[in-house]
C-alpha cells in the first residue's frame, strides 16, 4: 500500500450539507468525533490537522463504470493511472469494466484486478466480471466462481458488447438472483447499429455518417426490463443516452420491477452536433445524442428515473483515438471531470441540489453495486461511526481543464480547455487520505 501509515485526521471546519460547519476527527478508518469548528483537539490524539474551512465532506464518490485496461492494454491506462484519476475525482470504489485481454470471465482475472487495486492503494477497485465467455455473447462465464472468488463480484457486465441473445440475458438474471447480483446491460440491438458512426438523426443525414438509432438502445432496454421482472432479479442499464430510455426505465419501475440506471456525464452536457468537427474526441458509444435526449437525461436524473452517474471512463491510447473518425475506438475520460460536469449540468441549472448529488455519485452507486456499510442519506454520511471515506470539495472554485496533467495514461478529454465549477481538494479512503491540496499522497 502507498500513502502515509494510518494516522488520525483532524479536518477543521468542513461544511457538512445542510448543517453547521464542523470539525470531523478521523481515526481507525471511521469517524469518531464531531464538534464545532475549533473545538476538537489534535494534540490529545496526535492527529495531523487539515483545514477544510467552506468545503464541503461528502462521501466517496462510486463509479459503477470504470474502464482501467489492464490486464492487455497498460499502454492507455493501468489500474494504478486509473485508480490514481478516480482519486483525484473525488472517488473512493471504482468498478472496473470487464473487456480487459484477458476477458475478465474467470476467478483467476478478477483476483488479479482486485489484487492490483489493493496494492495500487489509491481506490477500491471492484472488479466487473463478464456474463458470458471472452464477452463472445454465446456460453455464460464462471459467474459464480466469480462471486465466490476474493475478489466477490456482484456486478457482471459483456460492457462494450451488448448480451442480445434473451435467453443468455435470462439464465444471466436467473443465475445471479442466489448472491443478489446484477446484471449490468449494454443496451444496443447489434443488428441495429452495423457500421453506426453517431446517433442517427437530423445531424447524421446531414454530414452522410451512418446512424445508431435509438431504438438499438431502446429495444434492449424493454426487452430486459421484461424479462428482469418477469424472473424477479436485478438489472442495471448501462450508460442511458435516449428520452425514449428515460421513459422506459421509468414504465419499468412503475410496475416494482428491480431496474436501475446510470447517465454518464457526456451524455448530461454533449450533443451529436458535435460529430460535425470530426474530432473524434466526440466519439462515444453510445453516441452523443440530441439536446432533447440530453434534457430528457438530466430530468430522468433529477426524478431519481436515473438512479446513479457514471463515468464510463473510456482511455485510448493515441494510435487508437487520433485517427479519422471512422477508424478511431469510441470512448472518452471522464473520472478527473465528472463532479464539475455533474455541477455544470444538474446543480448550476438547479435540478440537482448537493444532497442529490451525493445520492446519485456516492449512495446509490454504492447500493446498487452491493457495496457493504452504505449511509442512507448525506446527512447520516457525516454521522460519528460513519465510514471516514470521504471527498472534500471546493464547490466556489473554478479550473480549466488541460488532459496533459491528467493521471490517466491517455489524453481523450472531450472537456480540453473548458473551464469547470468546483474542484475536489483532498479524498480519504477508510480514514487515509489519497489526495491531498488536489494532489494524490
Ligand atoms: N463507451 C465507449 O465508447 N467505449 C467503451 C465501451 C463501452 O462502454 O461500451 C470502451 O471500452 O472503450
Ligand atoms: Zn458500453
Ligand atoms: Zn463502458
Amino acid at each position: 500500500m502507498t500513502g502515509t501509515p494510518a494516522t488520525a485526521w483532524l479536518l477543521r471546519a468542513v461544511a457538512p450539507l445542510g448543517g453547521e460547519r464542523a470539525d470531523l476527527l478521523l481515526a481507525g478508518g471511521r469517524i469518531v468525533e464531531t464538534g464545532p469548528p475549533g473545538t476538537l483537539s489534535a494534540t490529545d490524539t496526535g492527529a495531523r490537522v487539515l483545514d477544510a474551512d467552506g468545503l464541503y465532506a461528502l462521501p466517496g464518490f462510486v463509479d459503477l463504470h470504470t474502464h482501467l485496461r489492464e490486464p492487455g492494454r497498460e499502454d492507455a491506462e493501468t489500474v494504478e493511472s486509473g485508480t490514481r484519476a478516480a482519486a483525484l475525482g473525488g472517488y473512493t470504489t471504482v468498478f472496473a469494466m470487464a473487456n480487459t485481454n484477458p476477458v475478465a470471465d474467470t476467478a483467476g482475472v478478477v483476483e488479479q484486478v482486485w489484487r492490483l487495486g489493493r496494492d495500487a492503494g489509491h481506490c477500491d477497485v471492484r472488479p466487473v466480471g463478464a456474463v458470458t465467455e471472452g464477452l463472445a455473447g454465446r456460453k455464460l462465464a464462471e459467474l459464480g466462481a466469480m462471486a465466490s472468488s476474493a475478489a466477490a463480484v456482484r456486478v457482471f457486465s459483456d460492457d462494450g458488447h451488448c448480451v442480445s441473445d434473451p435467453l443468455l440475458m435470462r439464465r444471466a438474471l436467473e443465475y445471479v438472483k442466489a448472491f443478489d447480483g446484477v446484471i449490468a446491460q449494454h443496451a444496443e440491438e447489434p443488428r441495429l447499429t452495423e457500421g453506426a458512426q453517431m446517433n442517427e438523426g437530423a445531424c447524421s443525414a446531414r454530414l452522410g455518417m451512418a446512424g445508431w438509432p435509438a431504438v438499438a438502445e431502446e429495444a434492449v432496454i424493454a426487452r430486459d426490463a421484461l424479462l428482469a421482472g418477469h424472473v424477479g432479479s436485478r438489472l442495471h442499464i448501462c450508460h442511458v443516452s435516449t428520452a425514449g430510455s428515460v421513459e422506459l426505465i421509468r414504465w419499468a419501475k412503475s410496475k416494482g420491477w428491480r431496474v436501475t440506471a446510470e447517465v454518464t456525464p457526456h451524455h448530461l452536457l454533449l450533443t451529436d452536433e458535435l460529430a460535425a468537427t470530426y474530432d473524434p474526441v466526440y466519439k462515444v458509444n453510445p453516441p452523443l445524442r440530441t439536446a432533447e435526449d440530453v434534457a430528457a437525461l438530466r430530468a430522468g436524473l433529477a426524478d431519481g428515473t436515473i438512479d446513479a452517474v457514471a463515468t464510463d471512463h473510456a482511455p485510448h491510447a493515441p494510435q487508437d483515438k487520433d485517427t479519422e473518425w471512422s477508424a478511431a475506438r469510441p470512448g472518452m475520460l471522464g473520472l478527473q471531470t465528472a463532479l464539475s460536469i455533474v455541477i455544470d449540468a444538474m446543480v448550476a441549472t438547479g435540478l440537482l441540489d448537493w444532497a442529490g448529488v451525493v445520492d446519485r455519485m456516492a449512495l446509490a452507486p454504492a447500493r446498487i453495486g452491493g457495496l457493504p456499510d452504505v449511509p442512507v442519506d448525506a446527512r447520516s454520511s457525516m454521522d460519528v461511526g460513519a465510514a471516514a471515506t470521504l471527498t472534500l470539495v471546493d464547490p466556489e472554485a473554478r479550473w480549466v481543464v488541460d488532459p496533459s496533467g491528467f493521471a490517466s495514461r491517455s489524453r481523450n478529454s472531450p472537456y480540453r480547455g473548458m473551464t469547470m465549477p468546483g474542484q475536489v481538494r483532498a479524498t480519504f479512503l477508510a480514514g487515509r487520505p489519497t489526495v491531498l491540496d488536489g494532489k494524490v499522497v
